[in-house]
C-alpha cells in the first residue's frame, strides 16, 4: 500500500484548489495490452493490479469531479469511490460523481445511488445524536464522505423524469444536446464552472473516451484534455471493448510522455496532448 500519494502525480498534476474559471481535464482509463477496456459484450475485467488501482483513487481524490458515461453506469454499477486512500485524513475527500447521460436512462437501482441514500441516512441518524465521521464535513458538493451523483442530461428529457430521478436522491443538471444528441465535450468546462468545480477526472467508458480524445481545442487555442493517465496491464482480453469503439481510432491526437511508472505488474503512463 503506498502511504503517499504517488510522486509522480504530485509532481506533474497542477495543484489544488483547482480554478473553477478553468477546469482542468483529466482523462484516465486500464488497459490491456492489445488495447481493451472491457471484456465481452462490455463485461468488467479487473486489469489493475492493488497498486495502480490505489493510484487511481488517489487520482480520484486529487480532482473535484469524476466522469463517467451512462453505459458504464449501466454495465459495471460502480462505486467511484475512494476507498483505497487512508480513511482517517480529512484533507482525502472524495470527488464529486458526474454522469453523461443525454436522454436520462439512469437505472434507480445504481449501487451509486443507494450507496448515497443509504449514507445521507446514517447522516441523519448521526446528526440527531453529534456523532460525526471526521471527514463528515460539508462543503460546496455535500458531504465528504459519499457524495450524491450528479447527472448531466438533456434540457429535452420530460420533467417527470427528471422529477422521478431526483426524488429517488440524484441531482438532474439539464443542459443543451449538441447536433448528435450528446453532450458536447467542449461544453463540459462551462458545465463544471457552473457547478463550482474545478477540475474532473474522466474514467470512461470507450465512446466517452473517444469523444473527449477527438474534442477540439478550447476557445483559448489550449486543448480540452489536460492529462492522459494510462494503466497498461500486462494481459491480452481478445475479444472485448476497446479504448475507443471500432471505426473511431483516427485522428486521434498526438501525445507526449511526460513520465512513467511502473506499478506492481503494471506500467502507469502520464501524457500531455502535444
Ligand atoms: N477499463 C477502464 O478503465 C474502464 C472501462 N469501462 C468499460 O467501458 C464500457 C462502457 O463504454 P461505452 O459502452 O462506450 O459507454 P460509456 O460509458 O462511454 O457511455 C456512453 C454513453 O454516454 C452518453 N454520452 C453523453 N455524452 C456523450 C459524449 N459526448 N460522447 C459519448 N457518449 C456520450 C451516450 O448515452 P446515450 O446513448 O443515452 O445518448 C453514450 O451512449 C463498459 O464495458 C465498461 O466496463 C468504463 C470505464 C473505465
Ligand atoms: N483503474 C481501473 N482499473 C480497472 O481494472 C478497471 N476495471 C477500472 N474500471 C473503472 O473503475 C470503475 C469501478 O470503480 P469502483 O471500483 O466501483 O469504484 C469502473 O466503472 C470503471 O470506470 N479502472
Amino acid at each position: 500500500m503506498l502511504t503517499f500519494p504517488p510522486a509522480f502525480l504530485v509532481g506533474h498534476l497542477p495543484a489544488r484548489p483547482h480554478d473553477p474559471a478553468r477546469p482542468h481535464v483529466t482523462v484516465t482509463w486500464a488497459q490491456s495490452l492489445d488495447a481493451k477496456i472491457a471484456g465481452p459484450g462490455g463485461a468488467r475485467v479487473i486489469l489493475s493490479g492493488p497498486e495502480s488501482m490505489e493510484m487511481t483513487h488517489w487520482l480520484r481524490t486529487m480532482h473535484d469531479a469524476i466522469l463517467v458515461g451512462i453505459n458504464t453506469i449501466i454495465m459495471d454499477d460502480p462505486r467511484l469511490k475512494i476507498q483505497l486512500v487512508p480513511q482517517d485524513d480529512p484533507s482525502l475527500l472524495p470527488p464529486q460523481p458526474l454522469i453523461l447521460d443525454p436522454q436520462l436512462r439512469f437505472p434507480l437501482s445504481a449501487r451509486i445511488l443507494s450507496e448515497w441514500n443509504k449514507y445521507r441516512g446514517s447522516r441523519e441518524l448521526r446528526d440527531d445524536r453529534i456523532l460525526r465521521d471526521s471527514r463528515d464535513v460539508p462543503d460546496a458538493r455535500g458531504p465528504a464522505v459519499v457524495r450524491q451523483p450528479w447527472i448531466v442530461c438533456g434540457d429535452t428529457v420530460p420533467p417527470e423524469r427528471r422529477e422521478e430521478v431526483e426524488r429517488a436522491g440524484a441531482r438532474v443538471v439539464p443542459t443543451q444536446l449538441d447536433g448528435s444528441g450528446r453532450i458536447s465535450p467542449n461544453a463540459l468546462p462551462a458545465i463544471l464552472s457552473s457547478l463550482g468545480l474545478g477540475s474532473v477526472m474522466i474514467e470512461g467508458g470507450s465512446r466517452i473516451l473517444s469523444s473527449f480524445l477527438h474534442a477540439p481545442s478550447r476557445a483559448d487555442g489550449s486543448p480540452l484534455v489536460d492529462s492522459v493517465i494510462v494503466t497498461v496491464a500486462p494481459m491480452f482480453i481478445g475479444e472485448g471493448v476497446g479504448v475507443v469503439p471500432e471505426g473511431e481510432d483516427r485522428g486521434l491526437p498526438p501525445l507526449r510522455t511526460i513520465h512513467t511508472e511502473t506499478m506492481g505488474k503494471d506500467a502507469v503512463m502520464l501524457c500531455a496532448l502535444r
